[in-house]
């Protein structure tokens, strides 16, 4: 994509894929920053409320949606005309969806995932998957992600986000449109980071949210959310992702709002699992996606490819399959292994580590020039 093309029409079409929490939400920051936005909705009833009464009451209790959000539950006639498409169904879902649309998307417009979780069985990235099924050039894929529990943002709290693409002017482009008087959207190249981020800080918040059931307080809390940035940072490095990315609004900051919020879906299912709920009992009375449920078995299958230690996630994931007692999680949470103690590795170790690198080498070439200039 040029530069050129990087510049957006006056009133973009948009047609957003999902009319969950997020996708009607991520409609009005849209439709308040001057887009016309078609929503697409599985079930017609709700398309016809959205229409109609410019509410989305099972999602979104209590807000009123802008005249310029239109919702149709035929998909066909939803991507019609887009000049933007943002996907925001739930990740296991995703391939399925895109199966339907792959050959009635508009060609060469952006594709926006809005999702936060890995595929089972591939361990592909949500971006991976729109590449794959819909056989695009990635320079037209963007992902957004950041600290954005969708109803603070439906009632316009000041939230900030990051879009995300191997192309900056796609970036550009999504960013200018996804930017209003209470949402603000930055942008990066780091898509691996960007996504990761998202995906990894669900799944500590499903730990938070579990010794939270157990009873336990702010310190074990906050011992698990400095671990965890460390865990999802080794693993997104592993991968080809950036450490600074994870130190931003798609990793820390996502981080921040997930663990702390009683709105996030996978704080809301740890905690129930620390009560002692089962796994089963917990994904039944979720009414919406807590996408870290569903991603924990690819993350460690991912992790372990690479040879990253997550002991945080892997607790989670024996919490899940009912082999840990939730109150166990705790200590082993703030320990990596029992072989004594060890440095805190933290973020800046890791940068230290690099600047480390970088001087050792320099000296080495440094003295090889000496020494050769000795020998001659
Ligand atoms: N809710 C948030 O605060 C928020 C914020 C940022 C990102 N996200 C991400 O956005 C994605 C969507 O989340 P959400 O909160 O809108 O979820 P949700 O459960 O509220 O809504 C999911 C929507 O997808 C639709 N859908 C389409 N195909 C489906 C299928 N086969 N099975 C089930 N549902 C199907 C559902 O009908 C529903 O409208 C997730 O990846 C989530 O991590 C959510
Ligand atoms: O409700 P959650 O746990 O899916 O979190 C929602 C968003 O991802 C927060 O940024």
């Amino acid at each position: 994509m040029s530069r050129a093309a990087a510049r957006v029409p006056v009133r973009p079409r948009v047609t957003v894929l999902g009319a969950g929490s997020w996708g009607t939400t991520f409609s009005k920051v849209l439709a308040d920053g001057g887009s016309d936005v078609t929503l697409w909705a599985r079930r017609p009833e709700l398309a016809k409320e959205i229409r109609e009464a410019k509410r989305n009451s099972d999602y979104l209790p209590g807000v009123n949606l802008p005249l310029a959000i239109t919702a149709t539950a035929d998909i066909t006639a939803a991507l019609k005309d887009a000049q933007f498409v943002f996907v925001s169904v739930p990740s296991q879902s995703l391939r399925q969806n895109l199966e339907q649309i792959r050959e009635i998307i508009p060609a060469d417009i952006p594709v926006i995932s809005l999702m936060k979780g890995v595929e089972k069985g591939t361990g592909l990235r949500m971006s991976e998957v729109l590449e794959s099924v819909l056989e695009i050039d990635r320079n037209r894929i963007a992902v957004a992600s950041g600290p954005n529990l969708a109803l603070e943002i439906a009632k316009e709290q000041p939230t900030a986000a990051v879009v995300s693409s191997t192309n900056l002017e796609t970036a550009e482009a999504v960013a200018k449109i996804a930017t209003n008087r209470y949402f603000r959207s930055f942008v990066n190249t780091d898509v691996i980071g960007t996504e990761f981020g998202g995906v990894l800080k669900n799944l500590i918040a499903v730990a938070i949210g579990i010794v939270d059931g157990v009873g336990y307080g702010e310190n074990t809390k906050a011992s698990i959310i400095t671990r965890g940035l460390v865990e999802m940072t080794d693993f997104a490095v592993a991968y080809g992702g950036h450490p600074e990315t994870l130190s931003g609004l798609a990793g820390l900051g996502d981080l921040i709002a997930t663990s702390g919020s009683s709105l996030s879906r996978n704080n809301t299912a740890g905690r129930l699992l620390g009560q002692g709920y089962s796994f089963a009992d917990v994904v039944k009375s979720m009414q919406q996606t807590a996408e870290g449920l569903a991603s924990v078995a690819p993350v460690l299958e991912l992790a372990a490819a690479k040879g990253v230690d997550m002991p945080i996630c892997r607790q989670v994931s024996e919490v899940l399959a009912g082999t840990l007692d939730p109150k166990d999680i705790a200590p082993h949470l703030t320990t990596d292994d029992d072989s004594g103690p060890q440095g805190e590795r933290t973020l800046d170790a890791r940068q230290d580590h690099g600047g480390a690198a970088l001087r050792r080498s320099l000296k080495r070439a440094f003295d090889q020039l000496r020494n050769r200039g000795r020998s001659s």
